[in-house]
């Protein structure tokens, strides 16, 4: 399989780190087009990939053709590539916002599919949702299945549920990592080194998702065998729910999965 990425980005390079030293593909399978030549200098010595700036030389051939270009220049990018892609290839588009029945209109002989997914893809930790357009077979979801499940998991939605993922998992990566941030500041606050306290940190969000992921409890359940009575836990869940963490968390999110419809309609 041949995969051809418009779009050398932050998204593209985790999907590219997660997927390239899988069985299924083979680095030199892998083609990206970016506008910069430094950005396919730096993808093509670090991923031993192919990476050039126009993606005329691979786009006629690749069976797969994933969109990771910007919401804003997407348009632009489609305009180049539509009239030379296969009529057999899949256009994955990975553009927050961006709906299936817009690019059908650009790809009408083609499967589209609309995927989101998310950088821990980069350490074979990613979530991904698709959602299928009205010419995707079976065959072709279970292709983009195995792309974006080889580095991590995937889940298939409704088109409609797209904006709720991408204010959740799409985003959520920079929630959590805020997080981890301040956790760290804390530990620094209380005596602990910077490198000691971010492992702190990133381990325990890393090993409390694998609870919750693992165990199949529900998140308050693991939160009580935590919080023993009358002990140091219940005082910082106390601070948490006093500032309104929770309520922030849900807040975050909610501006994230509002921006996203709102660029969807734009
Ligand atoms: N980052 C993330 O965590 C996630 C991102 N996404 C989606 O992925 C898409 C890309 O995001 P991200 O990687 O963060 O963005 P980036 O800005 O990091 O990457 C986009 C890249 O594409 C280049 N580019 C723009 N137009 C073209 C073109 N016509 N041909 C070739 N290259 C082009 C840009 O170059 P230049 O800067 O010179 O324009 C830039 O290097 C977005 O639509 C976003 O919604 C989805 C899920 C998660
Ligand atoms: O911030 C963004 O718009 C993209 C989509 C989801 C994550 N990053």
């Amino acid at each position: 399989m041949k995969i051809g990425f418009i779009g050398g980005g932050a998204m593209t390079e985790a999907i590219v780190c997660g997927i390239s030293s899988q069985p299924w593909i083979k680095p030199q399978d892998i083609y990206v087009s970016d506008h910069k030549e430094d950005r396919c200098n730096y993808l093509k010595e670090k991923y031993s990939i192919n990476a050039i700036v126009g993606a005329q030389s691979f786009i006629k051939t690749a069976d797969v053709v994933i969109l990771a270009i910007k919401p804003q220049t997407a348009f632009k990018a489609v305009d180049e590539i539509k009239d030379s892609v296969d009529a057999g290839a899949i256009i994955i588009s990975i553009i927050a916002g961006l709906a299936l029945a817009d690019l059908e209109k650009s790809f009408p002989d083609n499967p589209v599919i609309r995927v989101m997914p998310n950088t821990p893809m980069a350490v074979s930790a990613g979530m991904s949702a698709i959602a299928t357009g009205s010419k995707t077979k079976k065959a072709d979801a279970n292709i983009a299945e195995r792309i974006f499940s080889s580095a991590g998991q995937a889940v298939i939605v409704e088109e409609k549920l797209m904006d709720a993922v991408s204010g959740l998992s799409g985003s959520g990566p920079a929630f959590i990592f805020i997080l981890i941030d301040a956790m760290s500041d804390a530990g620094v606050r209380a005596g602990l080194k910077r490198d000691t306290a971010v492992k702190l940190a990133a381990q325990t969000v890393f090993g409390s998702a694998k609870m919750v992921l693992e165990t199949g409890m529900h998140p308050a359940q693991l939160r009580d065998q935590v919080t023993s009575p009358g002990g140091t836990t219940i005082e910082g869940v106390h601070i948490m729910e006093q500032r309104g963490v929770r309520g922030a968390m849900i807040d975050a999110i909610t501006a994230a999965v509002e921006k996203s419809k709102a660029m969807g309609k734009k």
